[in-house]
């Protein structure tokens, strides 16, 4: 038994369980998920975060989904790792460095009276590459707006991997989606042998998408940062939104400002710390 302190952070609304294992690492992570998915007999959110220590970066960032499964990045998540590390005076610098699965990513900290509110990260080039997601396709080229079948539902669909994998719609009318039934004829769809994020997007001007999203391990969230980027990724090259231009992409939990240019997608956003508290924990069960 083992007494665990976290802290509940969101990004829009994405929010997950964070545990600083800077000094000690936990045991079996990814049984952390039973405090994910039981409001009642646990803490509820969309995963677990964990913050280690770094040799090649001012710390390291580990992310799980609800169900348990490692997620290579998290955008919003990343925001609020900065933002414990700064609070918490344990980087006290305005630009700092998280390592990833998905490689190293600098995030540039805006703080008001020692407490980071926002921050711009650097999330890196799109890899839109079919291996790269994967999906299993004899494809070398990029699929943007491609005709794609599921379970007699006909869609056009743009493949994005941000380090994680992305699967992007452009419709008319996101609120009409029946998300918990369609979501998951993508997520456990064989087609995608590591599963996939499935964002649907409406466009709203050239310099503003509407976005929701069924998440792999957590299903729909409130927002999603890597996914909101694909969505940017995916809205450029099918040319209605501008390349290098501020894009503002509407969450259901809030809104993220996104650049897609020659150097990267960065992505700005908040991030919010909403409670702390302490756990027992035996590696299986919650007490
Ligand atoms: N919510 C996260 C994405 C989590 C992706 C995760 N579901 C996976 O790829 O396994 C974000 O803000 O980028």
């Amino acid at each position: 038994m083992m007494n665990i302190t976290f802290t509940k952070m969101h990004g829009c609304g994405n929010d997950y369980i964070y545990i600083n294992c800077l000094e000690n690492m936990i045991e079996n992570p990814e049984g952390l998920s039973r405090l994910v998915s039981d409001r009642h007999f646990g803490i509820g959110g969309d995963g677990v975060v964990l913050i280690c220590p770094s040799e090649i970066a001012d710390a390291k960032m580990r992310m799980f989904n609800a169900d348990g499964s490692e997620g290579k990045m998290c955008g919003n998540a990343i925001r609020c790792v900065a933002k414990y590390l700064y609070d918490h005076q344990i980087v006290p610098k305005n630009t700092m460095s998280i390592d990833t699965l998905s490689g190293v990513k600098i995030i540039q900290v805006y703080a008001e009276n020692g407490k980071m509110t926002s921050a711009t990260v650097d999330m890196g080039k799109p890899n839109l590459e079919p291996s790269a997601l994967p999906i299993l396709m004899d494809r070398t080229e990029s699929i943007v707006n491609m005709p794609f079948t599921i379970e007699n539902k006909d869609y056009h669909i743009t493949t994005v991997s941000m380090g994680n994998p992305h699967c992007v719609i452009i419709t008319d009318n996101i609120e009409s989606i029946n998300l918990p039934i369609v979501g998951p004829t993508f997520e456990l769809n064989p087609i995608f042998p590591e599963s996939v994020n499935t964002e649907f997007i409406e466009i709203v001007s050239r310099t503003s998408i509407n976005m929701r999203v069924w998440e792999r391990g957590s299903g729909e969230t409130l927002a999603c940062g890597t996914g909101a980027c694909a969505s940017v990724v995916a809205a450029v090259l099918n040319g209605h939104c501008d390349f290098d231009t501020d894009i503002e992409v509407n969450l259901l939990g809030g809104k993220l400002i996104i650049r897609y240019s020659d150097h990267g997608v960065f992505m700005t956003g908040p991030a919010t710390t909403v409670f702390k508290g302490e756990i027992e924990w035996d590696g299986y069960l919650i007490r």
